[in-house]
């Protein structure tokens, strides 16, 4: 942790610049403001949750209902021509491709995340024969970490995880894939994806980037740091609805070679012969496997129509301007609450979350959703809050590091109803 980046958020607090005017006077120079119209939230609730389920695109309810009551209702079968629905896999992860670095024909929008990372993690280990290690990190999110076991088991090689600041000294050529999440879900540092691939590359590794919490809430450059594959949700950043299907890239160079485990009929060269043997169709649709959940791809096709326009350099700027604004307000408003902070001060470390500490985590969370204000609770101790920068203002941060103020300042966390644990959250 950088002490310039300490004194700088000190600095800002003390000049005493942290008014709510100061943040609606920020909010109006806003060049993205506008796009908190192309969502639908409810009133009183500022929504602090869009890195486990982004908030509704005001353009899904429409598309939905023309897909229901048109396209199938009336089309049936037909609209799988008549309306597009075939290719819909590649035309969303096209419109993707544009938010992450990469070129319309290497991404595809297939499957959970879960899926889509056991389809890479074998078709990268086939393509590197005789090593023995999948390398991964310690504190990933729980679903990479069983698959990549789940596949070392399955073909024989070892799972290894090390700690984040050990993954550069633990690549070597034993090492066929190394599998990180670009942006931590628990603490939202983001690992600097060149200079690891780059490593990784020299080693002879390949490297699958979890981009889980990366895609739409960041600039990415996947072709820029020549990354060999990526994964990613459709349902968090992106805003496709619960469920909603998950991407894969897989850079151009490796398509050819590549071989995935699910050798399902769409994947197919020509699916429709309906021939008795399985030959990968060319390019990245060799990434596909069963029918593409079609109602979830819609869904998330529209919400993407909310990045229409949108400078991912101005997104970044903004994003980086509400969470620094939340860490200077914990700052100053909540010292003394017994408050930790888990996400670096340097923004350059930062994604689009800031994660605060406390022993009282989950009452906390629990009695700030009951006053409109939505944010998550992960285990042991965390506190997230995801800042979506399409729909959400620097008021908003304020207002919600104010009433996180009143909830410490009255301990209303302090019943047993917001201490007792849900089993979903
Ligand atoms: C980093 C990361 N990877 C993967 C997933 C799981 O994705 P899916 O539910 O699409 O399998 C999540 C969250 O659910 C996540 O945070
Ligand atoms: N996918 C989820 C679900 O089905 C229910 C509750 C939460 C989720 C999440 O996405 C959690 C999320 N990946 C996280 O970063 O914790």
């Amino acid at each position: 942790m950088s002490s310039n980046h300490r004194t700088e958020s000190q600095a800002l607090a003390q000049a005493d610049l942290l008014s709510r005017e100061h943040c609606l006077q920020l909010d109006a120079q806003d060049p993205l403001a506008a796009c908190r119209e192309r969502f639908t939230l409810p009133a009183g609730v500022i929504y602090l949750d869009g890195n486990s389920l982004g908030a509704m695109p005001a353009a899904v309810p429409a598309r939905m209902r023309q897909a229901i009551e048109q396209e199938w209702a009336v089309g049936l079968i037909r609209s799988w021509n008549d309306a597009d629905w075939y290719p819909a896999p590649q035309r969303v992860g096209a419109r993707i491709a544009e938010l992450i670095g990469a070129s319309g024909s290497e991404v595809i929008v297939a499957d959970s995340t879960s899926v889509n990372l056991f389809k890479l993690l074998v078709a990268a280990l086939r393509m590197r024969p005789g090593r023995q290690t999948i390398l991964g990190e310690n504190g990933n999110f729980p679903t990479d970490a069983y698959v990549a076991a789940g596949v070392a088991e399955l073909t024989g090689v070892q799972h290894r995880a090390v700690a984040p600041d050990e993954v550069l000294a633990a690549l070597n050529e034993d090492v066929a894939v190394l599998t990180l999440t670009h942006v931590n879900y628990k603490s939202g540092q983001v690992y600097d994806m060149a200079a690891i691939t780059r490593r990784a590359h020299e080693v002879g590794a390949l490297v699958i980037w979890d981009l889980a919490h990366t895609a739409g809430a960041m600039p990415c450059e996947l072709n820029a740091c020549e990354a060999d594959f990526a994964v990613g949700c459709g349902y968090k950043y992106l805003n496709g609805g619960p469920g909603a299907p998950s991407f894969a890239f897989v850079a151009t160079r490796h398509q050819a070679a590549l071989r995935q485990p699910i050798t399902g009929w769409h994947g197919h060269a020509t699916p429709f012969a309906f021939g008795q043997t399985y030959t990968p169709a060319p390019g990245i649709d060799r990434m596909l496997v069963g029918t593409a959940p079609q109602m979830g791809l819609f869904s998330l096709e529209a919400a993407l129509s909310a990045f229409d326009d949108v400078d991912l350099q101005q997104l970044r700027a903004k994003s980086l301007s509400l969470t620094s604004l939340f860490i200077a307000l914990v700052d100053q408003q909540l010292s003394g609450h017994g408050f930790g902070l888990a996400t670096p001060r340097n923004p350059a470390l930062r994604g689009s979350q800031v994660s605060l500490t406390h022993e009282q985590g989950y009452a906390i969370v629990q009695a700030l959703i009951a006053r409109g204000v939505i944010g998550d609770f992960r285990a042991p101790d965390i506190l997230r809050f995801g800042f979506a920068a399409l729909y959400l203002s620097h008021a908003d941060v304020w207002d919600a590091v104010t009433t996180l103020k009143d909830v410490m300042d009255r301990r209303s966390w302090a019943t047993p109803e917001f201490m007792a644990r849900k089993a979903v959250t």
